[in-house]
């Protein structure tokens, strides 16, 4: 059955056009105008965009001795709901697990997903198991993003020779590195200090991570990236100082692409001054909220395409989980909420103030990661051929955010009663109506995995120029003999 989408607008990351969309078998199938398919969406005073792609979630997440509460279907239910329609979730080998294993677990969570999906690999832990099987995790699973957490001291976090030969096994497979960009051990030892002096409270995690281990860590991984030839990608990127090495980084030549999130860029580190101990653990998250400077940092380098894509790094828990870490601010789980919320707030603070445009909300929000992650244009376009993982936008639509009514399985909403201007009338996950009106219909087990190729083309031209640059010996003839 062919589904039209008429009378709206297609807003594409570099194109603004009138035209009705014909959809058939998940796919676009024409572009143009006047076209007929057996049931038509409606589309008058709406933006046909493409869905958003969520390049950083955390479903059913293993994390600081709990599991993140939303789950393949709330989460996904929640990313299309909110007009996502793809999440990139991130696989996560605990100590001495094998990478093909731990796929294993994440094949296991992602059957019940009402959306595409893709996974990242993250590297926990280095060995010749890790550098066999991630041939493996490119070549025969697709998945060509490989993690590291530069902090979580004892846990996730990898040091920098495991980072540089991972990155270095990256670059020979074709794969594109992400970190985690935080000093661990600086971390470790503030987060000790501040116990000590009796600081247990939710606005000690924001003490112990300031922007200057954000920043000094930034800088370290682009550095390795450089060395081992392969470009990077610096996920969650908070503040000014790790914003400026990213900035100085690209106008160096250097393929480095900075992700700051929605909470970021829309909330600020006063939440954690709330005299509510609740509501600040709820807000802990790693790196914390910053300030306005940040804030306005990060909103700049998203219009002047010095930072390539927003993301949620969605990880909820609930108020109960939140309270492990009552009397010490280390064992609050780290992680907020956002799937539903990204788009709207996006749209409401970015292009309903003027900062960015709606062709630039599409790239941030989709067709910049499609390219990145190489799985453009069947994802991140509206294009004939692409999937029909669209968003019909209705610039007009408002509504408060509330946890009552949201689908996330958590008991709080971290943008809880902020207005938005700019929802989805209907979202299609490869053609399928998921959401109309408000509404969810989406179906249970749709989301298929999205495989991915290696040695995108900047992975190529990086190394391109890295060979045409390598140091090489200095040929001579009539060499002295040796002094010695
Ligand atoms: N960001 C956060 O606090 N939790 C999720 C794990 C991570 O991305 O660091
Ligand atoms: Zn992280
Ligand atoms: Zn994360």
């Amino acid at each position: 059955m062919s589904t039209v989408i008429k009378n709206g607008t297609i807003v594409t990351a570099d194109l603004t056009c009138k035209a009705d969309v014909l959809v058939d078998g998940g796919k676009i199938v024409e572009i143009g105008p006047d076209l007929k398919g057996d049931e038509t969406l409606d589309a008058t005073g709406c933006y046909v965009m493409p869905g958003g792609i969520d390049p950083h979630t955390h479903l059913e997440m293993p994390f600081m001795g709990t599991y993140s509460s939303d789950d393949f279907e709330s989460g996904t239910r929640a990313a299309l709901s909110g007009g996502t329609t793809m999440v990139v979730d991130f696989a996560l080998p605990s100590p001495e697990q094998g990478l093909l294993d731990a796929l294993q677990m994440w094949d296991n969570k992602s059957t019940r997903a009402h959306c595409d999906y893709s996974f990242h690999m993250a590297i926990t832990w280095w060995s010749e198991q890790v550098f066999n099987e991630m041939q493996t995790v490119v070549q025969e699973r697709g998945i060509t993003s490989f993690k590291h957490f530069m902090a979580y001291k004892g846990a996730l976090m990898v040091n920098d020779d495991e980072m540089y030969a991972s990155f270095k096994r990256c670059s020979e497979l074709g794969a594109i590195p992400l970190v985690h960009a935080e000093n661990g051990d600086v971390v470790a030892e503030l987060q000790r200090k501040l116990l000590e002096e009796g600081n247990n409270g939710p606005e000690a995690h924001a003490y112990s991570r300031p922007p200057e281990v954000e920043g000094e860590a930034t800088n370290r991984a682009i550095m390795i990236a450089d060395m081992a030839g392969v470009p990077l990608y610096v996920v969650h990127v908070s503040c000014e100082e790790a914003h400026e090495a990213i900035r100085r980084a690209r106008m160096l030549g250097k393929r480095v692409w900075g992700e700051p999130l929605i909470q970021h860029l829309t909330l600020d580190e006063s939440e954690y001054a709330h005299p509510d101990w609740d509501h600040a653990a709820r807000r802990v998250m790693s790196p914390p909220f910053r300030n306005q400077k940040h804030q306005d940092s990060l909103w700049n380098g998203l219009a002047s395409g010095s930072l390539s894509c927003v993301a949620t790094d969605h990880c909820a828990f609930t108020t109960e989980q939140k309270r492990y870490g009552v009397g010490d601010f280390t064992k609050i789980p780290n992680g907020t909420g956002g799937l539903e919320d990204r788009l709207p707030m996006l749209w409401t603070h970015g292009v309903g103030t003027g900062r960015l445009t709606p062709n630039e909300f599409v790239a941030v929000t989709s067709t910049n990661i499609a390219k990145i992650l190489n799985c453009y244009p069947r994802k991140g376009a509206v294009l004939v051929g692409a999937d029909a993982d669209l968003v019909v936008w209705d610039p007009e639509k408002e509504k408060t955010i509330s946890a009552a009514s949201q689908q996330s399985a958590i008991d709080y909403n971290v943008f809880e009663g902020k207005t938005v201007k700019g929802l989805p009338r209907f979202t299609l996950t490869r053609g399928r109506v998921a959401v109309n009106d408000g509404e969810f219909v989406g179906q249970e087990g749709h989301g298929e995995f999205v495989r991915r190729e290696p040695n995108g083309a900047v992975n190529k031209a990086l190394s391109s120029w890295k060979e045409l640059t390598a140091p090489r010996k200095v040929e001579r003839t009539g060499i002295p003999a040796s002094g010695v």
